[in-house]
């Protein structure tokens, strides 16, 4: 691979202007049957969300990804989604219960808008075998598989019949799999999203590494639909978690779905918890996402997300971390 960076090695270049406010560039996207307001979507992890912001997410507009981490959950997740009238979106696993959970959905009549497959190393049979049983048995169901770092699993995927791949192994906050492992594309994710996308004829939604909104437009230059955070949408006034107090100042646990906090015991950990400042209502920080993209697709030249894909760029520096510390 050649021309390695990631987000904070790049800087988009402005084209002229073609708005009088910056009010005037519209941030929608569209993923599979619906359109969303923010090309942006917390993780599906246990301290990003839970039921009640899926609900205040799909009544604003917004993308939402349910997690997988309370499966006993889902059926009664779904019935009250629909009953408010909102859309579908949960997380699935690849083991053997997950298969007859699909088939009961099914049976049930309950067929979710979107389902994720959400495993570690989505490049595996057992990630295609669930697309296909999906597709089997829930065929109007947008499936997104992941997560995945290479062309040859986004191809191996679609073919599959993914409807969007989710690409980022290892550039997490909470991520340990490139220190415990030494594989992933952590500090080159921008480079792998890239690189994936070239191979890509369906969406891409990139995964990991966001630290600051101006990652979104980047990620959106190097051709992804949608970007899934965690860390910036960790430690909002709603997110579920312990919240704690140190020298009067709070902050709110954010861990990984692979740390031993999430499983219950010390096997194959690939995530870490960490602590982060107490940042308000998660309302404000959509909002001001939503301005920086704005003002992004306004540096663009345009007036809709498309703009940005088509801008230059300069990489200025090199770096391994992404910024971030090793513990
Ligand atoms: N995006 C990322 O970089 C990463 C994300 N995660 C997150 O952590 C959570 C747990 O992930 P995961 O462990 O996959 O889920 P599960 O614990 O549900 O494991 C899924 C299945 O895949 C197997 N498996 C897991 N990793 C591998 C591997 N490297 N090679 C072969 N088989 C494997 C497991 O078996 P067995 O456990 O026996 O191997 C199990 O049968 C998910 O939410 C995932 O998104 C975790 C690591 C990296
Ligand atoms: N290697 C691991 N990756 C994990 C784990 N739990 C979640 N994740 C991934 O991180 C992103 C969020 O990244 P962020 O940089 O925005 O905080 C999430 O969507 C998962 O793909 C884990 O335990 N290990």
């Amino acid at each position: 691979m050649e021309n390695v960076f990631d987000y904070e090695d790049i800087q988009l270049i402005p084209a002229k202007c073609v708005v009088n406010s910056r009010s005037e560039c519209d941030t929608t996207v569209t993923l599979g049957k619906h359109s969303f307001k923010l090309p942006v979507v917390p993780a599906n992890m246990q301290t990003i969300i839970d039921e009640t912001i899926a609900i205040t997410l799909a009544e604003k507009g917004y993308f939402y990804v349910m997690h997988r981490f309370e499966p006993e959950k889902r059926i009664d997740f779904i019935h009250d989604m629909k009953s408010r009238g909102l859309f579908t979106s949960i997380s699935v696993g690849v083991k053997k219960d997950e298969y007859e959970f699909v088939k009961q959905l099914s049976q049930e009549n309950l067929m979710p808008d979107y389902i994720t497959i959400d495993i570690a190393h989505g490049h595996s049979n057992a990630v295609i075998e669930m697309i296909q049983h999906i597709k089997q048995h829930l065929p109007q169901t947008f499936v997104i598989a992941g997560n995945v770092g290479t062309p040859e699993a986004v191809r191996e995927l679609e073919h599959a019949g993914a409807d969007a791949t989710k690409v980022g192994i290892g550039p997490g906050k909470v991520c340990i799999t490139k220190i415990k492992t030494g594989f992933g594309t952590g500090g080159w994710q921008l480079a792998a999203l890239r690189w994936c996308a070239k191979a890509a004829t369906k969406p891409i939604i990139a995964d990991g590494g966001i630290r600051t909104h101006g990652d979104v437009a980047k990620s959106i230059r190097f051709g992804a639909t949608f970007v899934m955070i965690g860390s910036l949408f960790a430690g909002h006034e709603e997110s579920p978690g312990e919240t704690t107090e140190k020298n009067g100042k709070l902050y709110k646990e954010y861990f990984g779905s692979a740390s031993e906090y999430q499983k219950g015991e010390k096997k194959n950990v690939e995530g870490k918890k960490m602590f982060v400042e107490h940042k308000g209502y998660l309302q404000d920080t959509l909002n001001e996402m939503e301005q920086d993209l704005q003002s992004a697709i306004s540096y663009a030249g345009g007036t809709d997300l498309e703009a940005i894909r088509h801008v230059d760029y300069v990489v200025v520096k090199n770096s391994i971390f992404n910024g971030d510390k090793i513990y």
